[in-house]
């Protein structure tokens, strides 16, 4: 399996075409041309043939490139999937994805529309329902028409559908992040974190990347490009725990620990799990100091 960071993941709207010329040299892992909420009705058109000549023309480097397309419920909808389908971006993110039937059906729809093979989809986590069907929703990667990889928080409609505060720590939240966390790992799924609006508070941005990356997020959804360095920064794994993996591994690769699932190291009990733990974040930071 190939490891991709997937630290941050800067939206950006459709319609604005310095900030997806510059999207070409910021240093975020994602790259995410919104053609849904950013875009206000007027320039819908506008911005969806302007991301579809963005993605052919490429230049993007090795930023993942994700459209999010217009629900289908909407006027503009049916005429993105219809353009954006082949324009070769790595992912088509559905917004307001509420349960596994309808995703299936854009699924099928978007393969009909000559979605390239190496296209996938992810859905926007955000509505009530979704909340209800996350797990549903995250076994659908194994219908063969969703090619579904991954999950975003959409935290702002979460808010706004339920009622439900967005506040530091977001307790009125977190039952619903780990739901949606958990549905993904289940199936195999990459997930990233909701944004966080308040630009100017950088000190809080980082705290809420801390906490979402101790939730288990791969990264998290951004609005802003100052906000792209400390996302980086709290996804990416630090030395010392590099370090402490690569004891780990070497450990269990001794003749005497060969027979062992379990042994002490400095003080401390590990197991295999965490060898195949320690695994999975060296090639992490090895994907990411190949970036750099
Ligand atoms: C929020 C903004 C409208 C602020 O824009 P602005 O006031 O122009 O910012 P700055 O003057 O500070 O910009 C400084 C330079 O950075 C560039 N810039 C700004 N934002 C971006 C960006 N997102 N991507 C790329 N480049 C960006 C500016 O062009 C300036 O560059 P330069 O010309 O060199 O000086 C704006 O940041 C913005 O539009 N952000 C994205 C908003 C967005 O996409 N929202 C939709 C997703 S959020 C959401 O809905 C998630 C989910 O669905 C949910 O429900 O929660
Ligand atoms: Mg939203």
């Amino acid at each position: 399996m190939t490891i991709r960071p997937r630290r941050s993941a800067l939206y950006m709207p459709g319609s604005n075409a310095r900030a997806i010329e510059k999207a070409r040299t910021l240093a975020a892992d994602i790259v995410i041309l919104d053609l849904e909420d950013a875009v206000a009705p007027d320039a819908k058109e506008m911005a969806r043939g302007q991301v579809a000549a963005a993605v052919r023309q490429g230049g993007f480097g090795p930023r993942e490139i994700m459209v999010r397309i217009n629900g289908l419920d909407t006027p503009w909808g049916a005429t993105d999937l219809a353009e954006l389908a082949g324009c070769g971006a790595d992912v088509i993110l559905l917004p307001k994805v509420s349960d596994a039937a309808s995703l299936i059906a854009t699924g099928e729809a978007l393969a009909k529309a000559g979605m390239a093979d190496n296209t996938r989809i992810w859905a926007m986590m955000e509505t009530p329902l979704a909340m209800l069907n996350a797990g549903s929703i995250a076994a659908a990667a194994s219908h063969p028409a969703t090619r579904l990889s991954g999950f975003v928080m959409g935290t702002n409609d979460l808010a706004k559908e339920t009622g439900a505060r967005i506040v530091p720590g977001r307790a009125p939240m977190n039952a619903w992040l780990m739901t949606c966390l958990a549905a993904a790992r289940a199936h195999g799924l990459a997930i990233l974190d909701g944004v966080w609006n308040e630009i100017a508070d950088e000190a809080g941005f980082v705290r809420e990347c801390q906490e979402a990356r101790d939730m288990g997020f791969d990264g998290k959804t951004l609005i802003h490009p100052n906000q792209i360095a400390p996302c980086n920064a709290a996804f990416s794994p630090a030395d010392k725990d590099v370090a402490w993996a690569r004891i780990i591994i070497a450990a269990f690769e001794q003749p005497e620990n060969a027979t062992k699932g379990a042994i002490q190291i400095e003080g401390r009990m590990v197991e295999r799990l965490h060898a195949d733990m320690g695994k999975r974040l060296v090639a992490i930071a090895d994907a990411i100091a190949a970036r750099a």
